[in-house]
């Protein structure tokens, strides 16, 4: 288990930018598969800072969203869409056709899972998935349940996902999130999990334990040798 701790997010996201740069850095057409949220806000300001003047880099990266929130329209700032285009995609001017996202209000949820699968299944193994942790443990929208699905999904959204801080902000909060499964995300070649943020002690000390669990889907990168797990201090803290 590589596991890593910084002192602060400052520290983690630092560490983060530089080795997300290094791990994608000579890659043909590097494939970021991207979470949203509080946990990698900073890093992405950080690795965005160190390629920018890279042409080259930024012209092959392809940027491929985790997950979405369903039924929020199309361009609502809240959704993954638009954070991953505020912080990744404009600033790196990634050409729209290399941004690979779910659409948040499609007529029919179950085909656009199957055609986020085609896209990803063309992609894998992605090279590098930048992860963070729900309180309750959850990747993307893979929340905990008695079993877990490996391919692109509807999910209903736990109490949890609903109360996150990016829902604050919307009319009404989706009941659904549509995200990429638990064996996509494994089939990435690096993983990085980001743990930072407040009330998530125990389900970090659940994943330092080394037990699998589908009550804590993050448990499930421990069979991932090449998961970085990149551990804020204060998150340990409360
Ligand atoms: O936002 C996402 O793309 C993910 O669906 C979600 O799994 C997130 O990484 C965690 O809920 C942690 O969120 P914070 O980073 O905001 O604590």
């Amino acid at each position: 288990m590589n596991v890593r701790y910084f002192k602060n997010y400052e520290e983690l996201s630092r560490y983060g930018a530089d080795l997300l740069k290094s791990s994608l850095h000579g890659l043909g057409e590097p494939v970021l598969c991207a979470a949203s949220g509080h946990s990698p806000s900073l890093l992405y300001h950080y690795f965005v800072e160190s390629i920018r003047g890279d042409e080259d880099y930024v012209q092959k990266l392809k940027i491929l969203a985790l997950d979405e929130w369903l039924g929020l329209s199309k361009g609502d700032p809240n959704s993954c869409e638009s954070y991953l285009k505020k912080f990744l995609v404009d600033p790196l001017k990634v050409e729209d056709s290399r941004f690979l996202r779910f659409d948040s209000d499609p007529k029919n949820p179950e085909a656009e899972c199957q055609r986020m699968k085609n896209i990803v299944d063309d992609l894998l193994p992605l090279d590098l998935t930048v992860l963070g942790i729900g309180k309750n443990g959850h990747i993307g929208f893979n929340e905990p349940s008695t079993s877990l699905s490996p391919f692109c999904h509807v999910t209903e959204l736990s109490r949890e996902s609903m109360q996150h801080s990016m829902a604050q902000e919307m009319d009404e909060i989706p009941k659904y999130g549509i995200t990429l499964g638990m064996s996509e995300i494994l089939n990435s070649k690096k993983i990085l999990l980001l743990v930072t943020g407040k009330g998530k002690k125990d389900v970090i000390r659940e994943l330092l334990d080394g037990k699998i669990t589908s009550k804590n889907p993050s448990t499930f990168l421990l069979l991932k040798n090449q998961t970085e797990f990149l551990i804020d201090e204060e998150s340990l803290a409360g």
